[in-house]
């Protein structure tokens, strides 16, 4: 079996490596490098950045636990923390370009669309423009559209790559911003604004909403408004930002209301579109839906036969976990294994804000609507020994079991490393655990799971026959 992926990001190089496994003739075709975005300018960039971000942090937070350092005296190496971001970059793709090459995938360097002579063919043309204008026609019966997303520009805040940045420019800035506005809340604006205060850097963020993290657990946000406002961000709420235009050394940025906000730099986070345009979709008959986005049904298929897709290109949840999942599937379906569909309601996702928040299956969005009939119960880690002796002073756990059975449906952890502390939740939300289980299940002492184990005895009665 022949199979072209168009894209080695996530979605793009799981496929391959799914594809490889089972004997196909695997061709991985990409503009830029191994990893794509997600590795070399979203994902992985933003979180090594964050990590940086978060060893100021420890050193400001010390001094709580009796461990006297003046912040004033910490010294942010900015060149050197961009270094390392690029280098990891660099390195992890460099990984998965040999991982890939070890699997048998045969890698090409170049731009992929499609060449169909005309629609409904068995058997699906690909040809790839390289950097040198040179041309490769490949010939496939399957083919896997991951071409991902790209930052959203609006036509009245251009970037300049100077001072009016999107988030995968940042990390060119020789010196740290004096006042940087970040216009956008959503997860990429609030790691972006946590980031930075933690860097100690003056941010004002331009939050469209009444809040920031619209989308996520509102509890949650909640939390995080109030550490923004501990730590001096401005948040600027129910603001649109209309215009973003550069003056001299400073940029403006000029609200829907009229109202206007100058600082040094402008950091653009308003969301991501689709990489569709210029693929050739009209020549196998592919018709992109509301944003451009490719559907596809759990299987990864699009309307037209042997042609998958997924990925952010597709827009069912812009996350690289998901991204790879449904790669993997399109593969598994494709090569005639039993693969069971996508669901979404099992997939656990990271705001890499300090504190973290950590969520996975139902939200309280969906509880509150009852959507999902549901017993929800949240434990602040203040009353966690361990957060106790860590000097923790945010955060919670929440849990969400059906009402009958006690089944855990969702949970949510706001606290330090709550993307690692979120698993046990996951796990329960995966193979249908039951809040008695969590309350049988040893956790150490002391520990802040063990908020989660108690969540399990505090809901436990509610377990009924399957407990
Ligand atoms: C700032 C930021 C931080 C994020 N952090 C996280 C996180 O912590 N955790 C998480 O799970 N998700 C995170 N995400 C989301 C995650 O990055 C995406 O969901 C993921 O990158 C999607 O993977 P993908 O394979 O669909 O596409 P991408 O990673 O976008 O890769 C697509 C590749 O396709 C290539 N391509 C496009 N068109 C063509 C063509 N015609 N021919 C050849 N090649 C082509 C591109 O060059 C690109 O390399 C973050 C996103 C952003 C913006
Ligand atoms: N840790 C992670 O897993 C992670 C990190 C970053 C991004 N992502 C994913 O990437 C996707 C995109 O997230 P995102 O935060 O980049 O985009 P988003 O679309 O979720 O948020 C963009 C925000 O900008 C606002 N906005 C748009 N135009 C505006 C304007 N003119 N003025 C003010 N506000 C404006 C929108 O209302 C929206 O709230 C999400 O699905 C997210 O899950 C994941």
């Amino acid at each position: 079996m022949r199979i072209v992926i168009i894209g080695a990001g996530p979605a793009g190089y799981e496929a391959a490596l799914v594809a490889a496994q089972y004997g196909a003739e695997v061709t991985l075709v990409e503009t830029d490098g191994a990893g794509g975005n997600c590795v070399l300018y979203d994902c992985v960039p933003s979180k090594t950045f964050i990590a940086s971000a978060g060893g100021r942090t420890a050193v400001r937070e010390a001094d709580q636990l009796g461990i006297q350092v003046s912040i004033n005296e910490v010294d942010v190496d900015i060149a050197r923390v961009h270094a390392r971001v690029s280098a990891l970059a660099m390195a992890q793709s460099n990984d998965i370009r040999s991982g890939l090459l070890a699997a048998g995938v045969t890698m090409l360097s170049g731009h992929a669309r499609f060449v169909d002579e005309s629609t409904g063919l068995a058997l699906h043309n690909v040809e790839v423009t390289a950097l040198d204008g040179s041309i490769i026609n490949l010939q496939a019966e399957a083919v896997l559209i991951a071409t991902g997303a790209s930052p959203r520009v609006l036509p009245t805040a251009i970037p300049d790559g100077e001072r009016i940045l999107t988030w995968r420019q940042v990390y060119s800035l020789s010196e740290l911003p004096e006042h940087l506005i970040i216009v956008g809340s959503g997860v990429t604006g609030a790691e972006f604004a946590s980031a930075y205060t933690e860097l100690g850097v003056r941010v004002t963020l331009v939050s469209s909403r009444d809040r920031v993290l619209p989308h996520e657990d509102a509890d949650a946000a909640a939390v995080i408004e109030e550490v923004f406002d501990n730590r001096g961000v401005t948040l600027v709420k129910h603001a649109r930002a209309d215009l973003v235009e550069r003056e001299g050394d400073q940029v403006r940025v000029t609200l829907a209301d009229g109202r206007k906000i100058v600082g040094s730099h402008c950091l653009m986070t308003v969301g991501s579109v689709p990489n569709t345009v210029d693929l050739g979709l009209e020549k196998v008959g592919i018709v992109t839906g509301p944003g451009g986005f490719i559907p596809v049904d759990r299987v990864s298929r699009t309307s037209v036969a042997g042609i998958y897709a997924a990925g952010d290109c597709t827009g069912v949840l812009m996350l690289a976990s998901v991204a790879a999942m449904q790669g993997r599937i399109a593969m598994w379906h494709f090569l005639g294994d039993g693969v069971p569909p996508l669901r979404l309601k099992t997939v656990s996702a990271n705001v890499f804000t300090h504190p973290e928040i950590a969520t996975v299956g139902i939200s309280q969005a969906e509880a509150d609507a009852g959507l999902v009939p549901c017993r929800v119960l949240m434990l602040p880690l203040a009353t966690n020994p361990r957060a106790k002796m860590l000097g923790l002073r945010y955060g919670f756990v929440k849990i969400f079991v059906r009402p009958a059975t006690g089944i855990v449906v969702g949970g949510v952890v706001v606290g330090p490393e709550a993307s690692e502390l979120i698993l046990p939740m996951a796990l329960a939300v995966q193979n249908r655990l039951t809040a008695k289980n969590l309350a049988y299940t040893f956790s150490v002492y002391p520990s802040l799971t063990g908020s989660i184990t108690e969540l399990g005895r505090q809901l436990m009665h509610f377990d009924g026959d399957l407990g």
